[in-house]
């Protein structure tokens, strides 16, 4: 019997590898005509566009009828003002498709030398991505450049892609190209790439797709737990964990991170536990951002859930919907990660009330 999703890890490894080529060298070429502020204030780079095209191109070859839920769209692009950012899109999109073959790579995939695509069909790639989402059937969800604003400041982002059959993920890939192979030496090789299947454990390996090593979540105890937090105050409230700290008797202060590479660290232990509450009301977080971190944390022996300890739903579209917030652990930590959420939540509730009074 083959082994299930073998072969949507292969290609995803595959594009998730591309893509990190890319972004890793874009970085050091980047320009400033090449950053748009899109429409909810966010950037977004050449990186992200020719990333995305990147990997829907080799999605679409491999599996032509399976859905995209992807971050990007081609329409800015395709305006007049776009030319200039599609032109370099393009060129670093061929620029990556037709570089050799891999470990592991195909040719049926539209890859290796000759294979350039015109214009038309790399904005086609990118808009792929449009997918609605919906708790029925296979899709695919995929963040480019998750943390542009990590990216943008040279710190962690990650290229995340998951598979989603029926409103559960079944396969993750997450590449950080800044991330550290090794967290004791910050200073040494840097690059990694994360694979989670469903019943099949979580691995890092190295960017090449070489030396995979299983990963599974440490058991952290007592004030020795630190949080993993995002460097945007903006994306998670920073007041809510330190509460939430204070509740564990935490002192030790979190660690600072962009993009999904938090889920990648809690995974292999350079972290106690991931939190991130919703700094307003109206947000709601995108399946694109969760869904390859959710299932490396759960493969790697742990727990996700919002912050009420509903599971995140990746049935409902684009975004998680209802959920709220995100609370991510090892088994043991994670419950009382929870509890404190809790506690702290209704201590927040009590000094509002105060407050009015
Ligand atoms: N108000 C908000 N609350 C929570 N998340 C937000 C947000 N505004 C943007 N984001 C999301 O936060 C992601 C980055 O997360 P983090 O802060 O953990 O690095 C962004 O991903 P992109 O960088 O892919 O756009 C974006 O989707
Ligand atoms: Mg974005
Ligand atoms: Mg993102
Ligand atoms: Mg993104």
């Amino acid at each position: 019997m083959s082994i299930p999703f073998a072969t949507e890890k292969q290609v995803a490894v595959a594009a998730v590898r591309r893509a990190c080529l890319l972004t890793s060298s874009v970085f050091n070429k980047l320009v400033k005509n090449e950053t748009l502020t899109k429409g909810d204030k966010s950037p977004v780079t050449v990186g992200d566009y020719s990333a995305q095209a990147v990997v829907n191109t080799i999605l679409g070859r491999a599996f032509p009828t399976d859905p995209i839920v992807g971050e990007e769209d081609a329409n800015e692009l395709r305006q007049e003002s776009g030319v200039i950012m599609r032109q370099r899109i393009v060129e670093l999109a061929n620029e990556t498709l037709t570089s050799e073959l891999g470990l592991g790579e195909m040719v049926e995939w539209g890859l290796g030398p000759g294979q350039e695509r015109t214009p038309e069909e790399l904005m086609d790639a990118i808009d792929r991505g449009n997918h609605a989402g919906g708790a029925v059937g296979r899709m695919w969800t995929l963040d480019p450049i998750d943390g542009t604003k990590g990216f943008l400041r040279g710190e962690q982002y990650a290229v995340c892609l998951a598979l989603i059959v029926d409103a559960q993920v079944q396969l993750g890939v997450m590449g950080c190209p800044n991330l550290p192979v090794d967290a004791s030496n910050p200073d040494g090789p840097k690059g990694c790439i994360f694979v989670a299947v469903r019943g099949q454990g979580a691995q890092q390996m190295a960017v090449s797709g070489a030396n995979p090593t299983p990963l599974t979540i440490p058991t952290i105890s007592g004030d020795s737990l630190n949080f993993l937090e995002s460097v945007e105050a903006a994306h998670s409230s920073h007041s809510f964990n330190s509460r939430v700290s204070s509740v564990l008797n935490i002192t030790r202060a979190p660690t600072r991170m962009d993009s999904q590479a938090k889920y990648c660290c809690l995974a292999r232990g350079d972290g106690g536990a991931y939190l991130r509450m919703p700094t307003g009301v109206g947000y709601r977080e995108k399946i694109w951002d969760h869904a390859s971190g959710a299932i490396l944390i759960e493969e790697a022996g742990g727990i996700v859930t919002d912050s009420r300890g509903s599971s995140l739903d990746f049935g409902l579209g684009r975004t998680l919907g209802e959920n709220f917030g995100v609370v991510a652990a090892g088994k043991a930590a994670h419950a009382k990660v929870l509890a404190a959420v809790m506690q702290a939540k209704a201590e927040e509730e009590e000094e509002k009330t105060k407050a009015r009074v």
